[in-house]
């Protein structure tokens, strides 16, 4: 079996101050990898590296691609990169602001990234829109109405359909339920395992709360000053952390 991610020797600074330095990992076809870290360990500048967001200074990320096999993202050409962007990969957001069309309907948020990959009939775009809120626990009533007036945890429910809509392999989440209250945070942690497990995903979660990772990740890296200290399959990391800095994050959470 072939990794669908490979990085090496990601390194990426602003001016002087270090983003990460020589990350390396390999990710496999339905596996989560979690990222923790107290804030400014680089959690943030790694996820963006990976996307395809940030340019690093060195290193390699290569992608499995459905029709090439293999490839360096950060060498592809920016078309083939925007397309991967809209195709295999998505990008769950901790905002979902930052994620969604405030100004168009539920609907046509999921629709959208349908038509960026060529669906162009509408009662097919509707019926999946449709199909996909119900995936997510969005009354489909809902359809017509505009993400600002849904609450919090439904926007974040909305920016999930419209990244998992297109069938993505790999999906990238930066605190995806950050800034919600701990009920609807356990509720959307509860679908997007449903999710990961069903449609057999790939992800990368970079959170500081161990709980996330408790629960969605299979693997994961620990982060301290842009460095990798600590990696491990997350029970036996979470359970038995051998750095210092992994027993102090894990110790300072009274339940995990
Ligand atoms: N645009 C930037 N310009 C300069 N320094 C930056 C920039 N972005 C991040 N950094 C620095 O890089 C380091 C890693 O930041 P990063 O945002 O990746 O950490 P993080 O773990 O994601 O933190 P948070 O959880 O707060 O988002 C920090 O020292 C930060 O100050």
């Amino acid at each position: 079996m072939t990794p669908l991610l490979e990085v090496r020797g990601l390194t990426k600074s602003y001016g002087r101050s270090l983003g990460c330095a020589e990350v390396s990992f390999d990710l496999w076809p339905g596996e989560v990898m979690g990222i923790v870290g107290e804030s400014g360990s680089g959690k943030s500048t790694l996820l963006n590296c990976l996307a395809g967001l940030l340019e690093p200074d060195a290193g390699e990320v290569i992608f499995d691609t459905r029709a090439d096999g293999p490839r360096d993202v950060l060498r592809m050409g920016e078309p083939e990169r925007r397309w991967l962007a809209r195709t295999d990969w998505a990008f769950v957001r901790q905002n979902p602001r930052d994620g969604l069309r405030m100004g168009v309907s539920a609907g046509a948020n999921v629709g959208e990234r349908l038509m960026a990959v060529g669906a162009r009939h509408y009662g097919d775009i509707r019926a999946r829109a449709t199909d996909w809120l119900r995936r997510v626990e969005i009354d489909p009533a809902r359809i017509d109405d505009r993400p600002r007036t849904f609450s919090g945890g439904m926007q974040q429910r909305l920016q999930i359909a419209r990244n998992l809509v297109t069938g993505p392999r790999l999906v990238f989440m930066d605190e995806p339920t950050g800034g919600l209250d701990v009920s609807v945070q356990a509720r959307l942690l509860d679908l997007l395992r449903g999710l990961v497990r069903d449609m057999g995903l790939s992800a990368v979660v970079v959170t500081h709360d161990l709980a996330v990772v408790r629960l969605l990740a299979h693997r994961i890296m620990v982060m301290k000053d842009g460095r990798v200290v600590e990696e491990g399959l997350t029970d036996q990391v979470l359970d038995d952390p051998r750095h210092p800095y992994t027993q102090l994050l894990v110790s300072s959470v009274l339940q995990v």
